[in-house]
């Protein structure tokens, strides 16, 4: 059997099991088998599958990269011709594109790199068509437009979500809040700071033992799933923003229109007639949560005209300095900060390691 054949099975009997005490343990393990088959799927290391696919060869440019996925002649060439000016072929037939097509956008003072990527089919993760190549590729986005044409099923965006999450692609989603903390004796023990509703002690032992675990410390800090818990073990889990582009709406009526505004995270567009274009390059933006910091030489007014642009959690006075040159940081003596991470409204002298917000003006002085 196929370890894509073994996670179908696996898979059926999850299914068919009910709920309840007397499954948990078993419904434990196999949630764990599943898991521990799907990594098979994506590490190379295995001879169960042909690999994880290398992706598509793109020079990666800008400080941040947005990736299109989605079914066929869902449009997404024709977003990305749109946005970035560069052509990616559109046509009414399916698998139009067959490469990643790289643009750029520039937005707010900051060039990002946009992906537009051949249309996934259903066991695209399993390996069917470009399927692996193109999941690659989203793995080492920023963010992820889900592209889903309105005038077909809802239930496509169900189908693009399981085959991102089969690979370990987590959308919208934080880390877990769960410590495992392994030791040399005294079992399992479960401690929880929140009620926990969806998992109870059999469920964390089975995933234990099916994990070889037999002393730890399971600390849950959020209502966790199994799931969670397993992707805390297995711990190679990606997180990233999915914005879900609903296109096509110049194709349906308003009150379907309505409907589809209810979807979080999405936001309805029609990439041919350029509708609303503008609510999803915002949101875009958002989700990317992009640090612009401007400099302000000595005793001058600060260049607005091009700001460093950082990424969340890499924004301190440090990556600033970096980002300019590498030289810079070991001249450092102290900086002037104003804006929004500044205490006081006059400004702030910050060392490194302060971390900046967007917008923020920073003064660097040598020593
Ligand atoms: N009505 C309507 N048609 C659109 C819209 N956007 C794209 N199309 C049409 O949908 C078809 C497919 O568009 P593409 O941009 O090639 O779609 P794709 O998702 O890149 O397709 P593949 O590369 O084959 O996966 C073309 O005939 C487009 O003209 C839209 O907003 N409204
Ligand atoms: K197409
Ligand atoms: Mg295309």
């Amino acid at each position: 059997m196929t370890t894509v054949q073994k996670i179908k099975e696996i898979e059926d009997e999850i299914a068919k099991t009910q709920k309840n005490k007397a499954t948990s343990y078993h419904l434990g393990q196999l949630r764990s088998k599943l898991a521990k088959l799907q990594r098979e799927l994506i590490s190379p290391s295995t001879s169960g599958g042909s690999g994880p696919g290398q992706g598509f060869d793109v020079a990666r440019t800008g400080i941040a990269s947005v990736g299109f996925i989605g079914f066929p002649s869902v449009g997404k060439s024709t977003l990305m011709s749109g946005l970035t000016g560069t052509t990616s072929e559109a046509a009414a037939y399916e698998f139009t594109t067959l490469t990643t097509v790289p643009g750029t956008l520039d937005i707010h003072g900051a060039k990002l790199q946009i992906l537009d990527l051949p249309g996934i089919i259903e066991g695209a993760k399993d390996g069917k068509g470009r399927g692996r190549q193109v999941i690659a590729v989203a793995r080492t986005c920023n963010l992820i437009f889900m592209v889903l044409d309105v005038c077909k099923p809802l239930a496509d965006k169900a189908k693009l979500e399981k085959e991102l999450e089969g690979v370990g692609i987590r959308l919208n989603k934080t880390p877990p809040n769960i410590v495992v903390r392994k030791k040399d004796k005294g079992g399992v023990t479960v401690t929880n700071t929140v009620p926990l509703n969806n998992i109870d002690n059999d469920v964390v032992r089975a995933v234990c033992n099916e994990y070889k675990i037999s002393n730890a410390d399971v600390a849950f800090r959020c209502d966790a799933t199994v799931e969670d818990l397993i992707d805390v073990i297995e711990g190679n889990r990606i997180y990233i923003p999915c914005i879900y582009v609903l296109n096509k709406i110049d194709a349906i009526s308003i009150e379907e229109l309505d409907l589809l505004y209810k979807i979080p995270m999405s936001v309805p567009i029609s990439s041919k007639m350029w509708l609303n274009i503008d609510e999803l390059t915002e949101k875009m933006w958002e989700e990317l949560r992009l640090v612009r910091v401007y400099t302000k030489p000595h005793k001058a007014p600060p260049d607005y005209s091009q700001p460093v642009v950082l990424r969340q959690g890499r924004s301190s006075v440090l990556d600033f300095a970096n980002a300019i040159h590498k030289d810079i940081a070991k001249q450092f003596k102290i900086a002037m900060v104003y804006g929004a991470s500044a205490k006081h409204p006059r400004g702030q002298r910050v060392g490194l390691d302060h971390v900046l917000m967007d917008e923020d003006v920073v003064t660097l002085f040598k020593r």
